[in-house]
């Protein structure tokens, strides 16, 4: 028996075989976490074999390889103590939601204990879910800042948790120290969507910074509102200038290059002619108030 365990175990650090469906039963004293928290739950009996894949589903065909369920005994022997770290970005509407809540689909399906984390500053959809601009939502807990959400989940259940999905991570000012402690110290999975530019392309809050932190980065796009072609870039439709404002496609729209010069060259221009009428309305005011004050 000896042997066929360290057959077993060798084959896994080697992940050559797929293995039986008996591995991926969770065990008992897992069950009430996944089955009682808002963490998502897990099938009871997952498919035979799970596919790691990257955070997104592509039509490219990523290496298969057979993991097991990571509270399986087996694995906790061999399992890596440290973590990974995927990032997902790209301007609004490119799908970074919908590929988050894809990839922590896939890992509950594999038998993994998940947790999705989203910013408090998010409310255009409630604070109790993720939701993607097509309406797709998963539970999750709204914080103002990562490092409350150990407490927030309780240090058992945290303990137990494989994978932690962060939506807007723009918005987390702790977003790195985080990320860094989770996956290097807690052997966590964290998924981590955001905008890698504001409405300026400027680097948005720390979702580039965790880039060397990671093992892998998805810049996704969507499509130019314009002109159909890909969309890299975000373009505000109103004149607010605070990096923050939350909103959708009232007030933002993807674009591609050419479209998002062009729409900056007419929102500036917009901006100095607005700037000119006011000048000269106050101009005349005064005049005006001048002359009707004139003894
Ligand atoms: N111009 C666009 N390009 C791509 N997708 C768009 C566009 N406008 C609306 N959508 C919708 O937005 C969905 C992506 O929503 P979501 O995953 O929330 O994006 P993100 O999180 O990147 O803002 C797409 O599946 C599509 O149905
Ligand atoms: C470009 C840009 C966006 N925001 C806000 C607008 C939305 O509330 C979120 C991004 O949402 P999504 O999930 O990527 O669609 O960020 C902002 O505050 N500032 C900006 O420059
Ligand atoms: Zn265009």
């Amino acid at each position: 028996m000896n042997s066929m365990r360290s057959i077993i175990i060798m084959a896994m650090r080697s992940r050559l075989f797929p293995f039986p469906p008996s591995f991926h039963s969770p065990p008992p004293h897992l069950l009430p976490l996944i089955q009682s928290s808002p963490l998502l739950r897990s099938r009871a009996q997952p498919p035979p074999l799970c596919l790691a894949r990257s955070p997104f589903r592509s039509s490219s065909s990523c290496p298969a390889v057979a993991v097991l369920g990571a509270h399986d005994p087996l694995l906790m022997e061999s399992r890596s103590p440290f973590g990974e770290i995927h990032v997902i970005l790209g301007p609004m509407f490119a799908g970074k939601t919908t590929a988050l809540l894809r990839r922590m689909q896939d890992e509950v399906d594999c038998g993994r204990s998940v947790a999705m984390v989203k910013s408090d500053r998010d409310t255009r959809y409630g604070l109790d879910s993720v939701v993607t601009h097509d309406g797709m939502k998963m539970p999750c807990f709204a914080l103002s800042e990562l490092s409350s959400f150990r407490d927030k989940l309780g240090t058992e259940a945290y303990d137990k948790l494989n994978v932690i999905g962060i939506d807007e991570a723009q918005f987390f000012e702790d977003l790195y120290d985080f990320c860094c402690n989770a996956a290097d110290h807690d052997g966590k999975i964290v998924v981590v969507a955001g905008l890698d530019g504001d409405y300026l392309r400027k680097s948005f809050g720390s979702v580039l910074d965790i880039v060397p932190l990671a093992d892998s980065v998805t810049k996704l796009t969507a499509w130019c509102e314009i002109c159909g072609r890909r969309a890299f870039f975000t373009l505000r439709k109103t004149n607010e200038t605070l990096t923050e404002l939350i909103g959708g496609a009232d007030v933002y729209m993807p674009v591609c290059r050419e479209h998002y010069v062009d729409g900056q060259v007419a929102i500036e221009a917009t901006r100095t002619i607005l700037a000119v009428r006011s000048s000269t309305l106050a101009q005349s005011e005064v005049i005006n108030g001048g002359e009707s004050g004139a003894v």
